[in-house]
C-alpha cells in the first residue's frame, strides 16, 4: 500500500496583490517542503514584502491562496494563524518597556504555557544566541547594540517553536561585518534545521548562504525559482544573468563544491604527487594538511590553502611554493582513495568546472 506523499507545508498558488494603480505582486506561486528555507531575493520594490506578509495575513491577497498544511489561511483567525508561525523583521520591533526575558516569553504567554517552562526556555535561547541571561534577561531594549536586539527578536520569533518562520531583512539593520557574523550565528543553529522557512533579503550573498532555493523576484514577478546553483548556471532569462554578474565569481565560488570538481582532478595526477609530498612531511611541518568532505564548497576550501600557517611558524619558513600545501578530501566511501588536492589544482579544475557548466548552458 503506497503512502500519499504530506502535502507541503507552505503551498502559494497563484497570488497576486493590486494596489489602486500598482501590482505589487503578480501571480506568483510555489511550494515549500518541511524544513526547506525559500529565499525571496530581488531589487527594492519588486514585491518580496508583500509576498512575505501575505503568508501570516498581515497584508490580504487580491486574488489566489495559501495554504499551510493543506489548509486555506483565509479561513484562519489571524491571530490563530500567527501564533504558529514565527515572525522576524528589520525594525525587530521589540516592546521597549519590557525586559529582553519579557520580549521573549510574549508569544508563550499568549499561549498559557507555564511561567517555569517560559524561563527555562527563554534561559536555554538566550544562552544558545550567545546573550548570556545573566546580563541581558533583565536589561531593556535600549540598553542593547543593533546586533543583540536583532537576536532578541529572533529568540522572540522562536520561542514558542512554531514549525514555520518568516524573516523580512532579520540582519539588514547590521554593518556588513556584525552581520556576515550574525549570519554565521544563524545558519548554526540546531534550533532552525528542522523548520520551513521563508526569508527576504536584497543581499545576494546573504541568499546564497542560507537558501535552499531562491526565488528571484522582479515587477512582482517570480523570474526563476531554483536552487542557488540553477539561478547562477541556468538562468531563465537576462534579468536573472544580470542581478548576478558582479558578484558573479564569488557566487561560484561558494556555490560549487568539490564533488562537482572532481572529474577535473584526476587521481593520477594527484597520487603522482604524492611522494613528493610525503617526503615533504617528513621533513617539515610546513604541509597544511586538512581533511575534508566532498560537500565543502570551493570557496572553503580555497580559505584553508590560504590560511596563515600557524602562529607558531615562523614566517621564514612558510613554503616558498603553494603547491606543498594541500588538503586531503574524503568520500563517505571509506573504500574509496583518499585525494590530496593543492591550491593550482583546485583552481585548475575549479576554472574547468566553471568553464563546463557555462558552456553546457549555452549549447
Ligand atoms: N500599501 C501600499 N499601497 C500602495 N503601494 C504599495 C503599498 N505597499 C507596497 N506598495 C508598493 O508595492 C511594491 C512592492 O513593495 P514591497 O514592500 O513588497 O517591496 P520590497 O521588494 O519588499 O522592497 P524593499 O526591498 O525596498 O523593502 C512597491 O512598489 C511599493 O511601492
Amino acid at each position: 500500500m503506497s503512502i500519499a506523499p504530506a502535502p507541503p507545508v507552505i503551498r502559494v498558488r497563484d497570488l497576486s496583490k493590486h494596489y489602486p494603480g500598482h501590482v505589487a505582486v503578480q501571480n506568483v506561486s510555489f511550494e515549500l517542503a518541511l524544513g526547506e528555507t525559500l529565499v525571496l531575493l530581488g531589487p527594492s520594490g519588486c514585491g518580496k514584502t508583500t509576498l512575505l506578509k501575505m503568508l501570516n495575513r498581515l497584508i490580504e491577497p487580491t486574488s489566489g491562496t495559501v495554504e499551510i498544511n493543506g489548509v486555506v489561511v483565509g479561513r484562519q483567525q489571524p491571530e490563530v494563524l500567527r501564533r504558529g508561525i514565527g515572525y522576524v523583521i528589520q525594525q525587530v520591533g521589540l516592546l521597549p518597556h519590557y525586559t529582553v526575558a519579557e520580549n521573549v516569553g510574549v508569544v508563550p504567554r499568549l499561549l498559557g504555557h507555564a511561567p517555569t517552562a517560559i524561563a527555562e526556555r527563554t534561559n536555554a535561547l538566550l544562552t544558545r544566541l550567545h546573550l548570556p541571561p545573566k546580563r541581558f534577561a533583565h536589561q531593556y531594549p535600549h540598553q542593547l547594540s543593533g546586533g543583540q536586539q536583532q537576536r532578541v527578536g529572533l529568540a522572540r520569533a522562536l520561542a514558542a517553536d512554531p514549525p514555520i518562520m518568516l524573516l523580512d531583512e532579520p540582519f539588514g539593520a547590521l554593518d556588513p561585518v556584525t552581520r556576515a557574523g550574525i549570519r554565521r550565528k544563524f545558519r548554526e543553529l540546531e534550533e532552525l534545521r528542522t523548520k520551513t522557512m521563508v526569508l527576504v533579503t536584497h543581499d545576494v550573498t546573504e541568499a546564497f548562504e542560507l537558501a535552499d532555493r531562491i526565488a528571484l523576484l522582479n515587477g512582482g514577478q517570480i523570474q526563476q525559482l531554483g536552487t542557488p546553483h540553477e539561478l547562477l548556471f541556468r538562468p531563465a532569462n537576462d534579468f536573472v544573468r544580470d542581478f548576478f554578474a558582479a558578484e558573479r565569481l564569488a557566487l561560484q565560488l561558494h556555490t560549487l563544491r568539490l564533488r562537482e570538481l572532481l572529474p577535473f582532478l584526476p587521481p593520477s595526477t594527484l597520487s603522482a604527487s604524492l611522494d613528493k609530498l610525503n617526503s615533504h612531511e617528513t621533513t617539515s611541518s610546513l604541509s597544511i594538511v586538512k581533511t575534508i568532505s566532498l560537500n565543502h564548497t570551493v570557496q572553503d576550501t580555497f580559505e584553508i590553502l590560504t590560511e596563515p600557517l600557524a602562529a607558531a611558524a615562523p614566517t621564514d619558513q612558510q613554503p616558498a611554493n603553494d603547491s606543498i600545501r594541500h588538503v586531503i578530501i574524503t568520500e563517505s566511501d571509506e573504500n574509496a582513495p583518499q585525494r590530496r588536492v593543492t591550491l593550482p589544482e583546485l583552481m585548475a579544475a575549479f576554472a574547468q568546472a566553471i568553464h563546463q557548466a557555462e558552456t553546457a548552458w549555452k549549447s
